[in-house]
């Protein structure tokens, strides 16, 4: 579903070749998860080989160079046989990007918009952007479901806010004063990227008494400092109400709660991650109760992490959706 809007915003409504790019970005994301011996010894190259791990990378960049060369000449035919105001009122981003080459922004690059620029940037913005955001999302599912009592909460927070339209819209969201907690207190327990991502530092350094050498990788615990018991109260319990009449934001001022990172390389797509996490939420809210399948019980659902650059559910959450009436109403 993230991955799906996420899609949208890139590649536009009718990309065919937008469902071989999200499989691809999946591929990419299990060879980076999970524990690897080169991740441990990353500057002797010759384990990247013998573990068979830069074939698959290369392999799979290949691939995406060609999904990739695909959706920029469909961009371009359909840029040369659409009128333009009905060009401009399809843009996608990948439209942006040939139309700053055609207006010599990428002079610099031999007046070309390179294929490695687009596909890293189309790459971190999906790898960056759908899966951080569809690992939320999951999480806040499967956490409510744990905790029935929250569950009841923000579903009769988003059916009193939504029941006049009969339709989960994205200009009431920001009513959803419950649902936001929910979001907040899901990356606390639960951020995407429980290391934020690997630096390097430019100079020597000194903190908290740690000298920490120029070039040393940086990794930052997010997770451990979102569930540090001298910050919060029964940190590991789920909570969302400790946000309710909270000042506390994860935008990168308050160092006891970083899932997106702080300062200059805080996550870029902050704006875009908060309503595709949601908006989504709120529509299975809306429109669903959720039940555990095969009689399963609470006490069984496995809330293990796996390990990983991402902090996704060890097992996929399987769940049954009843629809609720409110979603037959609005059909007849
Ligand atoms: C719940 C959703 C998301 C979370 C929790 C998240 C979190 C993060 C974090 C922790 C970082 C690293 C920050 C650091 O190193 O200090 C990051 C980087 C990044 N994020 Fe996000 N992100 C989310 C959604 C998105 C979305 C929707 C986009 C784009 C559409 C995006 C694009 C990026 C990019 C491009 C970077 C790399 C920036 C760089 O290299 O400096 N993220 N994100």
């Amino acid at each position: 579903m993230t991955f799906g809007i996420t899609g949208r915003a890139a590649f536009g409504k009718k990309c065919k070749d937008q469902d071989a790019f999200i499989t691809f970005l999946i591929e990419l994301l299990k060879i980076l998860s999970g524990f690897s011996l080169p991740d441990l010894y990353p500057s002797i190259k010759l384990l990247q080989d013998i573990s068979g791990m830069r074939k698959k990378a290369e392999k799979l960049y290949e691939k995406s160079d060609r999904i990739l060369g695909e959706i920029l000449n469909e961009h371009r035919e359909k840029m040369l046989t659409t009128k333009k105001h009905q060009a401009e009122a399809e843009e996608d981003l990948v439209d942006v990007f040939l139309k700053l080459q055609q207006e010599g922004i990428y002079d610099n690059i031999n007046g070309q918009i390179k294929k490695d620029i687009l596909s890293t940037a189309f790459q971190d913005i999906f790898a960056g952007g759908g899966e951080t955001s569809s690992t939320t999302l999951e999480w806040a599912i499967g956490e409510m479901l744990k905790n029935p009592r929250v569950m009841k909460e923000a579903q009769a927070e988003v059916r009193r806010v939504f029941d006049r339209k009969g339709n989960v819209e994205e200009k009431g969201i920001h009513e959803l004063k419950f649902l936001k907690a929910v979001v907040k207190e899901t990356l606390r327990l639960h951020p995407p990227l429980p290391l934020l991502l690997p630096r390097e530092s430019t100079k020597s350094c000194e903190i908290n008494g740690y000298e920490i050498p120029e070039k040393t990788r940086v990794l930052v615990n997010a997770w451990a400092i979102g569930r540090d018991p001298r910050h919060w109260n029964e940190a590991e319990t789920f909570y969302p109400e400790r946000f309710l009449d909270s000042s506390l934001d994860y935008r990168g001022t308050d160092f006891e709660y970083i899932p997106f990172g702080a300062g200059r390389r805080i996550c870029p797509g902050i704006t875009f991650a908060l309503p595709i996490v949601e908006l989504p939420l709120a529509q299975l809210l809306y429109h669903f109760d959720w039940k555990l399948p095969n009689g399963m019980k609470l006490e069984d659902l496995d809330m293990t992490e796996a390990s990983g650059i991402t902090a996704r559910r060890m097992k996929d959450l399987l769940l049954i959706p009843i629809a609720h009436p409110s979603s037959f109403l609005q059909e007849s």
